[in-house]
């Protein structure tokens, strides 16, 4: 069977089906959520926090996730691979350039990049050099020194307004995929409404393209503090296979999240 494109994505948002994606960082979990039929598998910078044990995403490095995606690689036949950009190895285009090349060398599909306006000639150079890009705006963990913690983002309306104009100008930028973290559930659906391209949501509600969570929250096993937005499926099910089958059922019927997984 040949592998999710990110066309196939886009018809998905098209005819209103859900995408589903989860964090891998081996082959034998990468093995089994492909086999559950999962559409996208991140390689994310929250390696650090889960199979490292640091506070934050900074100290994660390139290598860390060249390797690790070397690894999913080779358990995933069909799911889309997308590379997780560590934190300042995007700092100028130029180092995008170098570092986007590690992760789509070690079998990612496309990679991934934390920001809006500053980013725009990163984004369009690394298109036009063929690397597809996933953007990620609402809280974007590099920036947890700015923020002062993991907190929820796009609360008050002059914030809100401004994620949704960066949205719009990564779109414009080139991006193909756009990730939104913690956001109220109703700025997480404009966004996603007003974008052309599919929005993938990780505690920003029901309303947008797809979901996304960390694997290790998702069955209930996280090193760091599980958040309000993830819901343990191995709890409910009592097996691996069958929490991520519960997961991607869950996600297709529109079920997770709800309310109580989503912010206001
Ligand atoms: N295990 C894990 N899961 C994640 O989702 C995740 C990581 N690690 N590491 C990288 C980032 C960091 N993320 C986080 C971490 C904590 C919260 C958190 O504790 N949020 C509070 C809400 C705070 C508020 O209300 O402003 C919560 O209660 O969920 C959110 C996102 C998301 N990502
Ligand atoms: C939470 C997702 C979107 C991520 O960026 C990561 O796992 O690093
Ligand atoms: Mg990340």
């Amino acid at each position: 069977m040949s592998r999710i494109t990110i066309s196939k994505l886009q018809a998905m948002k098209s005819a209103g089906e859900k995408i589903s994606a989860i964090t891998a960082y081996d082959a034998s979990f990468s093995r089994l959520f492909d086999e559950a039929g999962m559409h996208v598998m991140l390689i994310g910078d929250s390696l650090g926090m889960v199979l490292q044990g640091t506070s934050d995403t900074l100290p994660v490095s390139i290598e860390d996730v060249e390797y690790h995606t070397k690894c999913v690689r080779n358990g995933a036949s069909k799911a889309l691979i997308i590379g997780d950009m560590p934190f300042m190895t995007y700092a100028t285009p130029e180092q995008a350039y170098g570092n986007a090349a590690k992760l789509m060398q070690a079998g990612a599909n496309m990679v991934k990049v934390e920001g809006g306006e500053w980013l725009l000639d990163t984004i369009s150079g690394l298109v036009e050099r063929s690397v597809p890009v996933c953007g990620h705006l609402g809280l974007t963990p590099q920036a947890v020194n700015v923020f002062g913690g993991f907190k929820v983002q796009g609360r008050d309306s002059e914030q809100a307004k401004q994620i949704l104009e960066q949205a719009l100008k990564l779109e414009e930028a080139g991006i193909q995929l756009l990730v939104l973290e913690c956001i109220p559930a109703d700025l997480a659906k404009k966004i996603s409404e007003a974008l052309t391209i599919p929005v993938i949501g990780i505690g920003a509600g029901k309303h947008t393209d797809g979901q996304i969570l960390v694997m290790h929250d998702a069955i209930g096993i996280s090193f760091s503090k599980i958040p309000k937005f993830s819901r343990n499926f191995l709890a409910e099910t009592g097996n691996i296979s069958d929490a991520i089958a519960l997961y991607i059922d869950e996600v297709t019927q529109g079920r997770f999240p709800s309310e109580e997984h989503s912010f206001k």
